[in-house]
């Protein structure tokens, strides 16, 4: 049995931590605070963190083949420079809904960079329904749109053979998968995996394992769970010192570490007094399964 140990390694009081990913070359990890709209970078070997100011909501980050990051600003497919901190926009989604911005993204493994909207909230998890879409940034930097109607457009991963990709739209307490085709991008035949229970709360970032299962961060819940897509069981529950877990990545040495980004935002004083550690990076050390390296935007 493993012993699992829990530790908020960077007190960040993000307002909405999201979008962790691991660069090993770095020994980093990599962040956004969507509303603070602020792209970080935790190196894990000196404890610094670098903060790179953008000029809207920056909802995820990832790593570029090409040197550098990619982000999804706004309603903007974003590169992003970390040396001079320039911002170069790649492609725009949702021209005409003037109240939407990105949330979640991530890099398949063929380098596509995936994306959904939303609605900009009032207060978490409070927004004009089915207003968002799940876009990819293809390497040539044209847009995909494969459907709308999303309420929260949210964690998102593939199967360790490529042939299947996850999915979350939060307001639906569901994590889907689809058939994948890694040639096209395309995606197809939606089921549910699993319903949340109702103590899990909302269902917000997700990462696979390498032993293909998902860990799910679930928003109010306090929680990450690990689920198991074949059979649709949850396997195991990892509970947190705050309540507003928002997303997870596995990383450190050989990928054998999970970092578990959370928000402050909508927490009253009380609770902000009883979960000082809100906003912070958690690292969960023990968990005896490993994740796998992040893809990079090959464009
Ligand atoms: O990061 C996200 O996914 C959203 O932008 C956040 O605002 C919250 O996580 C959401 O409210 C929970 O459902
Ligand atoms: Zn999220």
């Amino acid at each position: 049995m493993s012993s699992i140990k829990i530790e908020c390694v960077l007190r960040e009081n993000c307002r909405c931590g999201e979008s962790p990913v691991w660069e090993e070359a770095s020994n980093s990890l990599l962040f956004v605070d969507i509303p603070a709209k602020k792209v970080c970078r935790w190196d894990s070997l000196s404890k610094q963190v670098e903060r790179v100011p953008v000029d809207a909501p920056v909802s995820s980050v990832a790593l570029r083949k090409l040197g550098g990051y990619v982000a999804t600003i706004g309603t903007k497919f974003c590169a992003l420079n970390w040396e001079d901190q320039s911002v170069f926009v790649l492609a725009m989604v949702d021209k005409d809904k003037t109240n939407n911005r990105f949330n979640d993204g991530k890099v398949d493994p063929a380098g596509r960079y995936f994306a959904g909207t939303m609605a900009e909230e009032t207060a978490p998890a409070v927004l004009e329904r089915h207003q968002g879409s799940l876009y990819s940034l293809f390497p040539d930097h044209n847009v995909k749109k494969y459907f709308d109607q999303v309420d929260i457009s949210n964690g998102l991963d593939w199967s360790l053979d490529h042939k299947i990709f996850y999915y979350i739209d939060s307001l639906s307490y569901s994590v889907d998968a689809f058939d994948y085709d890694l040639q096209t991008g395309q995606i197809s035949n939606r089921r549910i995996v699993y319903k949340l229970e109702k103590d899990e709360q909302i269902p917000d970032g997700m990462c696979i394992d390498a032993e293909g299962k998902l860990w799910v961060a679930c928003y109010n819940g306090g929680r990450v769970i690990r689920l198991d897509p074949e059979t649709g069981k949850r396997l195991q529950t990892v509970k947190l010192p705050v309540d507003k877990t928002t997303s997870c990545c596995f990383g450190g040495k050989d990928y054998c570490e999970m970092y578990v980004t959370s928000a402050r935002d909508g927490m009253n004083a009380d609770g902000l007094l009883r979960q000082p550690d809100a906003g912070g990076i958690f690292k969960i050390t023990g968990l005896g399964v490993k994740g796998i390296a992040p893809y990079s935007y090959a464009g």
